[in-house]
């Protein structure tokens, strides 16, 4: 469970100061999907890495599990962190590393037990069917492949929430659909609370139980995805919803119109 109260971010841009999450309040149940959508520059990148401390807030709550991550040590920052994995647009795999030992140097990090580690990763590795890549090196797998690697290397510390920053933006949308059941999966069987932050429609629509769109660091509204027709309120909503694309006339410049 993820309950961010009054969550704001500043940061000073070449332009001078900007509030890139401005005044935030999202509850995010757990075992739920939360989609966050919106243009480039919205703020959802900001939001996202706000509910691991990655950014820490100027001011608001961040609550994980019951606990406000603004006011506990370092210690138990690093603690809970452990409980919150994230996976990224990049994949963010070490090149020199295999899939296992990507994954096991997460274990490493958290502290766990040498012993224990080589059946934590075999498990997490094959949550993501991947057992016959562990000693593949990043290079040698395809971007599903690294992303599957990634969910694992997540999963192994057995978080309750589960992080991800444009998780199918670099691969194709056949990797697509396969990530995002990977990811269906993992919620649906291991109970893990996702928070996934997307500019494709298509994608949360696969797998969120709500979506908050996001423009100028703020929640303008949300849309339940429970099967019942969506009523988007916002020009925002209206138009990320509308995936057809049209160029305009005369001009070199893609656009999409409602
Ligand atoms: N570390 C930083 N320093 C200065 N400005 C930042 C920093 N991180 C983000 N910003 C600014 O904050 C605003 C929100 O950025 P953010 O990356 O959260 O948006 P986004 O919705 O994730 O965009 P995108 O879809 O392009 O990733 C932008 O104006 C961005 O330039």
């Amino acid at each position: 469970m993820i309950t961010l109260r009054g969550v704001t971010k500043r940061f000073t841009g070449p332009d001078g100061p900007l509030t890139a999450v401005d005044d935030v309040d999202l509850h995010v149940p757990r075992g739920s999907v939360q989609g966050i959508i919106g243009f480039s520059g919205a703020g959802k990148s900001t939001l996202i890495r706000l509910i691991n401390l990655l950014e820490r807030p100027d001011s608001g709550a961040v609550e994980v599990d019951g606990t406000d991550l603004t006011t506990v040590d370092d210690a138990e920052l690093r603690r809970r962190r452990g409980k919150i994995g994230m996976i990224f647009q990049h994949f963010n795999l070490l090149a020199n590393l295999t899939a296992a030992q990507n994954v096991e140097l997460a274990l490493r990090i958290a502290g766990v037990d040498k012993a224990a580690r080589p059946a934590r990763v075999a498990e997490a590795l094959a949550v993501v069917d991947l057992s016959d890549k562990a000693d593949a090196y990043p290079a040698k797998l395809s971007g599903g492949q690294k992303q599957r690697v990634a969910i694992a290397r997540a999963l192994a510390n057995e978080p309750s929430v589960l992080l991800c920053d444009e998780p199918t933006s670099a691969v194709d949308p056949r990797t697509t659909v396969a990530v995002l059941s990977y990811l269906k999966e993992i919620n649906q069987r291991l109970g893990i609370t996702i928070v996934l932050v997307t500019h494709e429609m298509n994608v949360v629509r696969a797998i969120a139980d709500d979506v908050a769109v996001m423009a100028g660091g703020k929640v303008v509204e949300h849309l339940r995805l429970d099967g019942s027709p969506l009523q988007p309120e916002t020009e925002i909503a209206r138009f990320m919803l509308d995936d057809r694309i049209r160029l305009q006339p005369r001009t070199s410049e893609a656009t999409r119109v409602g």
